[in-house]
């Protein structure tokens, strides 16, 4: 059974439709990838998910099961807007917010050691939040949002403001909680990080629904647009092949744009008369193209 479904829930602020109509279901172990543009609706659809608000219409389960306040023990969030308070001590906050989830204090207090140590930073028990850099907060609002060991756990661009090795450290930690059997809802704006992390998705675009599915699936389902090309040397007229929108010149070959799929014979048929052909791929679209076409390039508030 679904770890967590929604089906056509609805909220509106006032006049504003926040979120139209959205169904999606994660599975236990997977981390399920929310995106869309500044404004979509992805915040409020994850608030929801957690009882911080209420749908207007549709329903959210659990396992099978409508919201009850008991869920908040097996729910893990880390919000965009960092939510711990800077004043106060790593350990004080992070043990009464393990507590305020069910956890007795000695648990906690092991559970937080053990991320300390995983992260290296066994030090900041000690710290008040302010005392850490940004991206040290980030990875401290990560460890409240897991300490507790939730079963269905919500991170809404869970690695902003962090540097590429702590990115990879919490990507391999995000993978080992799915291993584990965690459920994800996993929301960023690095289409990189959803192409290596998650496998299904919703697109989400002004409050409604525009892509979803299986990422592979989706991808079948948009033309294969850029070729890319290496030879031991030069090779001229790609330009002027039919069907080729664009040559650029890389380091060691080309990238070539291609408005129909018959154009990628003709490039390799002009590259082998010319040259010996060290590399030729036909490049499936990035997830980030794919949202760039169906989203637009800018944000819609
Ligand atoms: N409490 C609120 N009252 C009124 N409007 C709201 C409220 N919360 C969100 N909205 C509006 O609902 C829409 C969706 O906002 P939401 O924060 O869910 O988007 P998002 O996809 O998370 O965006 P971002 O990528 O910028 O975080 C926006 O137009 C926003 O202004």
């Amino acid at each position: 059974m679904e770890a967590l479904k929604l089906d056509g829930v609805v909220k509106q602020f006032g006049e504003k439709t926040a979120v139209n109509k959205i169904s999606l279901s994660v599975e236990p172990g997977e981390i399920y990838g929310l995106l869309g543009a500044n404004g979509a609706g992805k915040t409020t659809t994850m608030r929801m998910v957690l009882g911080l608000i209420y749908p207007d219409d549709g329903k959210i389960l659990y396992s099978g099961k409508p919201f009850n306040s008991e869920l908040q023990q097996i729910m893990g969030y880390l919000p965009e807007e960092r939510g711990l308070y800077p004043k106060v001590k790593v350990s004080d906050q992070i043990i009464y917010l393990a507590r305020l989830r069910g956890m007795s204090s000695s648990d906690a207090d092991k559970s937080l050691r053990y991320w300390l140590d995983r992260f290296d930073v066994p030090d900041y028990y000690n710290k008040k939040v302010e005392e850490l850099s940004k991206g040290n907060q980030q990875k401290m609002g990560f460890i409240a949002a897991v300490v507790h060991k939730p079963r269905l756990l919500i991170l809404d661009e869970a690695f902003s403001g962090l540097d590429p090795v702590n990115v990879e450290l919490l990507k391999d930690t995000v993978r080992e909680l799915r291993d584990q059997g965690t459920s994800i809802l996993f929301s960023t704006h690095r289409m990189e990080h959803v192409e290596e992390l998650c496998r299904h998705i919703t697109i989400m675009d002004r409050s409604n629904t525009v892509v979803q599915g299986d990422i592979r699936e989706i991808k079948k389902g948009y033309p294969r647009e850029e070729v890319l090309l290496r030879t031991s040397s030069e090779v001229s007229g790609l330009e002027t092949l039919p069907g080729v929108t664009g040559v650029q010149r890389q380091e060691r070959g080309y990238l070539l744009t291609i408005s129909e799929i018959a154009a990628a014979q003709r490039i390799l048929q002009q590259a082998v008369g010319q040259s010996e052909v060290e590399h030729f791929e036909i490049k499936e679209p990035t997830l980030n193209q794919i949202f760039i076409k169906v989203v637009g390039g800018d944000s819609h508030e």
